[in-house]
């Protein structure tokens, strides 16, 4: 479909979901539509099965979640045009109205900015109307946990907690790569994988130019994990969401534009409401590592040691194409984990873990500077706060193994004093915030330390 016919559809619609439950694929479908014709999509994922047949009760709770994911994993496909109007395919109760707004509005908001779409801040979902049924109540408070693993040092840390307090957690993952399935290994527990394709037909629109972006991803792998759930009859979905992942890069036209926004507290606390409302989960989904700092998980990483053949939380190693094998070496998130992580390691044991050492190399001063707040803003990534680099340079310069590293050096000479009376009030160990761990999960993190 040529580009200019694109950009005048004026409607995104969700025209129907099915899923199988003999082989666990569910098939959703989505359209943009125009005067002058409709361009459809249809998204597939494949949930693991159990062993026993589904009962009707399971299913009727799942096609409630799968609602929700419809609706939340058509971002990818809207984004190929930013009509002006989401029409959504049935009626919503407040909080899942509430969330699908929030999605296609805070969740896309990075893309709204990068590509200079206000309207898109603005959008509001139109609801079809009636009343949506009550769903059976469905308790999973108690349950086992399925914890959601992506390859990096947070999910690890909330595993490992988890598997210490006595939990029994399962692993879970959405189209885990081989990061992925080797941290699974190094765990020895047996985990859960869900498989998700993106219509290959957006691929060939990014290539012919529509509009592109990022999009709110942990929205939807958290709906799918808790589909997973669901069908597993397993208990709350356990993400690993740090506390620093609610604040915003950059604030545009008045709105907050945050690149991590699905992972934020905001979110969270939408998306748990949506599933109570809509689902009847009265524990469905929080994420362990809430009240902690970027700062505070990569110490507590540096704990656990079983990991670090496998451990990869460089955003480069998980693209659907021309993935990198592990740590790019040369990108914010690299900077900032190799920064955070190296106080509470060795130099010989974290430059194992990257397979180089960043601090050696001058090269990296820039990109450094702008994680310090030095220069520019902060960048478009899974980065933690200006203040936790500063403190994390801070150790790192009291420490005779770093202090004369090149990088070091430069960014030593580079803060300015007040940067440095800051860090020395910082309160990054200090766990703070709202979050929704419930009660029983509360000692888990004591485990690990
Ligand atoms: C791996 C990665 O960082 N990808 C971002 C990158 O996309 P790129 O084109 O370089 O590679 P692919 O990920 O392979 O994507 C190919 C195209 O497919 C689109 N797409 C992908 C997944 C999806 O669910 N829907 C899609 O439409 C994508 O837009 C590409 O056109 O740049 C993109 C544009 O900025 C980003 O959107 C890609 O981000 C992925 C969706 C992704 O999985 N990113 C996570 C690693 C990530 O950024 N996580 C954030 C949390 C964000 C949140 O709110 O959930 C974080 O950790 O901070
Ligand atoms: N493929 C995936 N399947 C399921 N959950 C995922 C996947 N990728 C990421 N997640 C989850 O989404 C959340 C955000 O991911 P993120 O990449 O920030 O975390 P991470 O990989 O655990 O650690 P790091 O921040 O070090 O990369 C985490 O809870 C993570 O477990």
């Amino acid at each position: 479909m040529p580009n200019e016919q694109l950009r005048r559809m004026d409607a995104f619609t969700f025209p129907s979901y099915s899923i199988d439950f003999a082989t666990g694929e569910a098939l959703f479908d989505y359209a943009l539509t125009g005067p002058h014709g409709e361009q459809r999509f249809t998204e597939v994922i494949t949930l693991p099965l159990p062993a026993e047949p589904v009962s009707d009760a399971t299913a009727a709770t799942l096609n409630r979640v799968l609602e929700l994911l419809h609706v939340v994993a058509g971002v990818s496909y809207y984004k190929a045009a930013a009509p002006h109007r989401l029409v959504l395919p049935t009626p919503l109760g407040a909080a899942a109205a509430e969330l699908v707004t929030a999605v296609y509005t805070k969740g896309l908001a990075e893309y709204a900015y990068r590509n200079r779409l206000p309207h898109v801040l603005e959008l509001r979902p139109e609801v079809p109307a009636g009343e949506v049924g009550p769903p059976r109540v469905y308790d999973d408070s108690d349950r086992r946990p399925l914890s959601a693993v992506g390859g990096g040092k947070d999910s690890i840390v909330s595993l490992e907690a988890l598997r210490r307090a006595g939990f029994d957690p399962v692993p879970f993952s959405v189209n885990p790569n081989h990061v992925i399935i080797a941290v699974n290994q190094a765990s020895d527990l047996p985990p859960l994988a869900a498989r998700r394709r993106i219509d290959p037909v957006l691929f060939d629109l990014n290539a012919a130019g529509a509009l592109n972006g990022h999009i709110p991803v942990t929205a939807i792998n958290s709906l799918i994990a808790v589909a997973t759930a669901v069908l597993h009859g397993l208990g709350p979905v356990v993400m690993s969401n740090e506390r620093s992942a609610s604040d915003p890069n950059l604030v545009w036209n008045g709105h907050e534009i945050n690149h991590q926004w699905s992972k934020g507290v905001e979110a969270e606390g939408l998306l748990r409401a949506a599933l109570a409302e809509h689902a009847g989960l009265t524990e469905p989904y929080f994420s362990l590592l809430r009240s902690l700092s970027e700062l505070h998980i990569a110490r507590l990483f540096a704990e656990i040691e079983r990991y670090d053949d496998v451990v990869t939380s460089c955003n480069a190693a998980f693209k659907l194409r021309d993935a990198s094998e592990r740590w790019c070496r040369n990108c914010p998130k690299c900077r900032f984990v190799f920064l955070a992580m190296a106080p509470f390691m060795s130099r010989e044991r974290i430059t194992h873990i990257f397979g180089g050492d960043l601090l050696a190399d001058e090269t990296q001063v820039p990109g450094y500077r702008e994680l310090l707040g030095v220069d520019g803003h902060k960048p478009f990534e899974c980065v933690g706060e200006v203040e936790e680099s500063v403190v994390a340079l801070s150790l790192l310069a009291q420490q005779e193994q770093w202090r004369d590293a090149p990088v070091v050096r430069a960014l030593v000479d580079a803060l300015p004093d007040t940067a440095w009376s800051a860090a020395a009030t910082s309160d990054v160990f200090t766990p703070g915030g709202p979050n929704f761990v419930p009660a029983a999960y509360a000692k888990a993190l004591t485990a690990l330390t």
